[in-house]
């Protein structure tokens, strides 16, 4: 069987664990690592999985989940450096980071993958999108990709799309959240109970999603199906296009794209940047 690392198994790694698991793969097969060690085996009782340093828990893995924060990576891939071969996969979850940052830093031929998943993973509806760096070969691909098929959907793009594919699907579920937050203010500011109002927003938001994935249809067309002439939903829409809502999604989604290319440049491909 595969040996599975999961090294930083914070929010994104606790997620792609728990999804693994439910999606049938043996505990036995999966080990974490996070800084706190602590934190690491109240994890693993928590799933009956092994927690382990990351430097031994790569060591023993036949792939490598790196799950940590960008801003974490420089300390990390110092103690993978030693114990990682060739015949090791490592698959990067880390927004922003390039292939090439890891391909430098690791033992030469070492392949690495690179994905942008999200939290939906949890309920197996993950949206994981994939690229392969310079030694991935097919195989390291095809890997990756049965292993988050197992907790989702997975698209494979070329690198240069990474940094748009996590402004839009990686962080996309938290502007999901956003505006059901919102949506379910705006019926206790019409007086429902919170109770009420959050059933008729997050039913209505899994209709919707629905009818999105099953229909096949336009949103513009789901939409106007809901906008009766002179009624309640166009008085609404003529709210939200006053207030410019769509032009903010642009500019948010773009400050996302942006962030994580920063992200990105924050670490030099030959060594961490000064300050
Ligand atoms: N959250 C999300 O929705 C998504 C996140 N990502 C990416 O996933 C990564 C993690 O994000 P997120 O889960 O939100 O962050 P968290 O802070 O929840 O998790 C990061 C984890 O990394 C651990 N860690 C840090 N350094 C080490 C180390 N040297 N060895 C082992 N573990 C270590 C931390 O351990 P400890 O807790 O003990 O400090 C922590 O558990 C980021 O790169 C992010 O870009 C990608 C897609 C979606
Ligand atoms: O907010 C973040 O940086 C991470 C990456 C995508 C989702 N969460």
């Amino acid at each position: 069987m595969t040996t599975i690392a999961i090294l930083g198994a914070g929010k994104i790694g606790e997620a792609l664990l728990s999804g693994l698991i439910s999606a049938g793969r043996d505990p036995a097969d999966l080990i974490v690592s996070r800084r706190s060690p602590e934190r690491a085996q109240e994890l693993a009782q928590r799933h009956g999985v092994r927690a382990l340093d990351a430097a031994a828990a790569a060591a023993a893995a036949d792939v490598v989940v790196v799950a940590v924060k960008p801003q974490d990576i420089e300390p990390l891939l110092d103690s993978l450096a030693p114990v990682l071969a060739p015949s090791t996969l490592v698959v990067s979850l880390a927004a922003g980071l390039p292939t090439a940052l890891y391909e430098a830093r690791l033992p030469a031929g070492v392949p690495v993958v690179r994905v942008m998943p999200n939290t939906p993973m949890v309920v197996g509806e993950a949206m994981s999108v994939v690229s392969g760096g310079s030694h991935a070969q097919p195989e390291h691909l095809e890997l990756t990709e049965e292993l988050l098929r197992s907790v989702g959907r997975v698209l494979r793009v070329p690198e240069g799309q990474q940094d748009a594919a996590t402004a839009l699907s990686g962080s996309g579920p938290a502007y999901f959240f956003f505006l059901v937050e919102a949506m379910i203010d705006a019926g206790i500011l019409l007086g429902l109970p919170r109770g009420v109002s959050t059933e008729l927003i997050i039913q209505s938001a899994v209709g919707a999603a629905a009818m999105l994935r099953e229909t096949g249809d336009h949103p513009v067309a789901l939409r106007e199906a809901v906008t009766s002439p002179g009624g309640t939903t166009i008085a609404a829409i003529r709210e939200l296009e006053n207030h410019r809502v769509r032009a903010a999604l642009l500019t948010a989604i773009e400050a996302a794209a942006l962030r994580s290319r920063d992200l990105g440049r924050a670490h030099r491909i030959d060594g961490p940047t000064a300050g």
